[in-house]
C-alpha cells in the first residue's frame, strides 16, 4: 500500500515538474518575443514629449527671457500665426514656449516643418491639448509666464458645417480652460488671444468697429468666437485678468493654412484644377479685408506690449483688470476675383474658374476693417498690400513645395 502510494506520489511530483518546466519556457518564450519585438527606446525628441528631466528643461530653457524680456506661452505655436508671433518675440528676447496638439484638420506635416523652424530658433513646443489641465498647470509651474497668447483654435468658417463639436471643443472649452489655468496661477499672466472678423457677422454697416454689434453671426465658428469674448468678459470681471481679444481679418502669407482660399486656389491653378469663386445675390462680388502675417505679427506684439497686468491672485480678484477687443485688418478689401488675376499674374497660369452662388455656409459678403482703435493705443499700420503679400507667399510655396519636405504632403 505504501509502496504504491508512495510511486503515486513519485509520478505526480514527476509530472508537476514537467508541467513546471513546460509553463517557464512557455513564459520565457514569450518575454523573449516581446523583448524584441518591442519598439525601440523613444528619440530624444519624442521623449522630451513625454515628460521627464528633459522635457523639463526643455521648457525652462525655452522659456527663459534675455533681461526685462517677457515670458510667453504661446498656444497654437505650430500653426501659421503662432509660429511667426512666437519667432518675433523670441527674436527680440522674450522667453517663449509653445504647445500645440498637431491635429489634423489640415495637413500635419505642414505643422511639424513650422515646428522645425522654432526649434531652430530655439522654441520649444509642447505637444499636448490646451484642454489638458494639469499639462498647463505643469508649464505655469516650470516657468512663471508673463503673458499667454493664446492662439490655438478651430478655424475655418465653412468647416464648421462639418465638425461642430471640433469648434465647441477647441474654441469654448480650450479657452475655457486656458483661463481657468490663468486665473489659478500666480502670478497671474496677462492674455491677448485671437478671436475673429467673423463676429460682424451679418452687418452691413462698414468699415467695422469694435463698437459695432456683433449679435448676428453667420457661422458657428463665428459663434464660437463672440462667445468666447463673452467669457473673457466673465474672467476679466471676476478674477481680475488683463485680456485682450484681436478680430484678425483673413490672414495670409508664407506658411499660411491649407484650408483658407488663397492658398488652395493656389494649388489648383497649379494643378489645372477647377476652382470656385462665390458671388453674392444680384451677382454681387465677395470681398475680404485681406491682412498680411507681418502686419498681424505687429498688431500681436503691440497688443502684448500693451497690455495691463492681471489684478488677482490665488484665483481672488484684487481690482480691475484690463479688457479691451481690438480690429487687426488691413482696411482696404479687395474681391476675391481679384485675389484670383493677382494670383493668376504671379503664377503665369491661367485659372479655371466658375462662379458659383454663395451656398449657405457660414460666409458673409465682405469684411472692412476699421483700425483707428489698435492705431491710438499701439501704432497699429498695416504696410502690406494684397500684391505684395501674394506675391511673398507664392515665393514660399514654390520654395516650399519643390523641397522633398513640402512635395510629400503636397502632391
Ligand atoms: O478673418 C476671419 O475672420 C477669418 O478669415 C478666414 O475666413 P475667410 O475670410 O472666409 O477666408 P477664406 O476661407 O480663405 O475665404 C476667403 C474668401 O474666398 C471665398 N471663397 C472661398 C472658398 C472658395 O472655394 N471660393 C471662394 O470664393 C470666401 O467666400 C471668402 O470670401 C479664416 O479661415 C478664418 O479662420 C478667420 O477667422
Amino acid at each position: 500500500m505504501v509502496d504504491k502510494s508512495g510511486s503515486n506520489h513519485r509520478v505526480r511530483y514527476n509530472f508537476s515538474i514537467t508541467k513546471l518546466l513546460f509553463w517557464s519556457l512557455i513564459f520565457l518564450g514569450l518575454i523573449v518575443f516581446f523583448f524584441f519585438r518591442s519598439p525601440p527606446s523613444p528619440s530624444p525628441s519624442r521623449r522630451v514629449l513625454r515628460g521627464g528631466v528633459d522635457w523639463e528643461n526643455s521648457v525652462r530653457q525655452s522659456g527663459l527671457s534675455r533681461s526685462k524680456g517677457k515670458r510667453v506661452l504661446v498656444t497654437g505655436a505650430a500653426g501659421f500665426v503662432g509660429t511667426h508671433v512666437s519667432i518675433a518675440l523670441k527674436r527680440r528676447g522674450d522667453g517663449v514656449v509653445g504647445i500645440d496638439n498637431f491635429n489634423s484638420y489640415y495637413d500635419p506635416s505642414l505643422k511639424r516643418a513650422r515646428n522645425d523652424l522654432l526649434r531652430r530658433e530655439g522654441i520649444f513646443v509642447v505637444e499636448g491639448d490646451i484642454n489638458n489641465a494639469p499639462l498647463l498647470r505643469k508649464l505655469f509651474e516650470l516657468v512663471k509666464f508673463t503673458h499667454v497668447m493664446h492662439l490655438a483654435a478651430q478655424a475655418g468658417v465653412r468647416y464648421a458645417m462639418k465638425n461642430p463639436a471640433s469648434y465647441v471643443h477647441s474654441n469654448i472649452a480650450g479657452l475655457v480652460n486656458v483661463l481657468e489655468v490663468c486665473k489659478s496661477a500666480n502670478p497671474q499672466p496677462s492674455i491677448v488671444w485671437a478671436s475673429s472678423s467673423s463676429v460682424y457677422g451679418l452687418n452691413s454697416k462698414v468699415p467695422f468697429s469694435e463698437k459695432d454689434r456683433t449679435d448676428q453671426p453667420a457661422s458657428l465658428y463665428a459663434a464660437t468666437k463672440k462667445a468666447g469674448e463673452e467669457i473673457a468678459h466673465t474672467y476679466n470681471h471676476i478674477y481680475g485678468l488683463s485680456i485682450t481679444g484681436l478680430r484678425f481679418f483673413t490672414v495670409y502669407g508664407p506658411w499660411g493654412r491649407p484650408d483658407m482660399a488663397y492658398f488652395f486656389f493656389t494649388k489648383d491653378i497649379l494643378k489645372g484644377k477647377k476652382i470656385t469663386i462665390f458671388e453674392g445675390p444680384n451677382h454681387k462680388s465677395v470681398a475680404r479685408d485681406f491682412t498680411y502675417i507681418d502686419d498681424i505679427v505687429k498688431g500681436c506684439l503691440g497688443a502684448l506690449d500693451t497690455a495691463g497686468k492681471s489684478t488677482g491672485s490665488g484665483g481672488k480678484k484684487k481690482g480691475a483688470a484690463q479688457l479691451r477687443v481690438f480690429n487687426l485688418g488691413n482696411t482696404s478689401p479687395v474681391q476675391v476675383s481679384k485675389l484670383v488675376s493677382i494670383l493668376e499674374k504671379l503664377l503665369k497660369v491661367k485659372a479655371k474658374k466658375q462662379v458659383l452662388a454663395m451656398p449657405r455656409n457660414g460666409d458673409v459678403l465682405f469684411t472692412h476693417a476699421n483700425i483707428s482703435y489698435a492705431q491710438s493705443e499701439f501704432g497699429y499700420k498695416p504696410t502690406t498690400d494684397l500684391q505684395t503679400g501674394l506675391k511673398k507667399f507664392v515665393k514660399w510655396y514654390m520654395e516650399y513645395y519643390s523641397s522633398s519636405k513640402g512635395k510629400k504632403s503636397a502632391w
